[in-house]
């Protein structure tokens, strides 16, 4: 390792690909490359990309400078800046603001996904951070003081303070009541409603085998989530497919 990577904090990465479309939320259909970084301190029952999560997959994941992965970004991008979304795993439990720093002197912007565990006061430098806290079909807990601690840390931190949306996946009619209340509870923030895919891939299997997927039960789950929110009057959600599950099933890298 050279004196100067030495000292610099690493951020553990699954992946980094691009340029696709953001297929999810407040972005979709706006170019993007993904930085996608390892591991996560939930453990979602329906997580489609455990390969980034369980540590059976560590071996896969590498420690990268702020400059690595930029220069990686920009490759990718030819050079012209775009929006940079960072996933994973958790995002949060890494150390990003670096990067975003040296990416916004390069042009580029960040959007963030977290499910809203960890607060981190650069979260004031994203353009976007989307909040996806875990309803109950996930078999998580929401603690709603740390999401509100990641409203306010984006708000107050240093920076331009970020547009902030809530993204629920709903399976069932108490994933819906659990987002209906989170919308509630966070009345100034849009919502996003995603039917879940519940047929994510399995951890231990990648490639071609990996990408079967049950798009007609996807829709289905669509059309009923669409039926209910409109049934409701709940016209302030925005409901919205996986794009890229609808073009690419389960496929990696898209
Ligand atoms: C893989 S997570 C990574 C970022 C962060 N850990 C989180 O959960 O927000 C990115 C997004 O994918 C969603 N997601 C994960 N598995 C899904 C599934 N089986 N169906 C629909 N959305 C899913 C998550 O809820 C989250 O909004
Ligand atoms: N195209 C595309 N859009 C996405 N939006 C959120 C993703 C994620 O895995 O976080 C994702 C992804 O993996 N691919
Ligand atoms: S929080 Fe996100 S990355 Fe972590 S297990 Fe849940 S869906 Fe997967
Ligand atoms: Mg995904």
């Amino acid at each position: 390792m050279s004196h100067d990577t030495q000292h610099q904090e690493l951020i553990r990465i699954s992946e980094i690909f691009g340029p696709t479309i953001q297929g999810e939320g407040a972005l979709i259909g706006r170019p993007t490359v993904f930085v996608r970084t390892g591991g996560c301190d939930y453990r979602c029952s329906w997580c489609d990309t455990l390969y980034a999560v369980d540590s059976m997959h560590r071996a896969d994941w590498t420690q990268m400078t702020p400059e690595q992965i930029l220069q990686e970004v920009q490759h990718l991008s030819g050079g012209i800046p775009l929006t940079v979304s960072l996933s994973g795993g958790n995002p949060a439990i890494q150390p990003m603001q670096s990067l975003i720093e040296l990416g916004n002197a390069a042009g580029y912007q960040f959007c963030l996904e977290t499910q809203g565990s960890i607060a981190k006061d650069w979260f004031s430098k994203l353009n976007v951070l989307t909040l996806s806290p875990k309803p109950p079909s996930s078999g998580m807990e929401t603690d709603w003081n740390t999401l509100k601690e990641c409203v306010e840390a984006a708000r107050s931190g240093p920076g331009q303070s970020p547009l902030i949306i809530l993204k629920i996946v709903v399976f069932d009619e108490a994933d819906y009541q659990y987002a209906q209340m989170a919308g509630r509870l966070f009345m100034d923030l849009p919502v996003y409603l995603q039917p879940g895919n519940h047929t994510p891939p399995p951890a231990s299997e990648t490639g071609k085998a990996a990408a079967e997927i049950d798009m007609q039960g996807i829709l289905e789950r669509m059309r009923w989530l669409v039926d209910r929110t409109v049934r409701d009057g709940w016209h302030s959600a925005t409901v919205l497919p996986q794009l890229h599950t609808l073009l690419w099933g389960n496929l990696r890298g898209v």
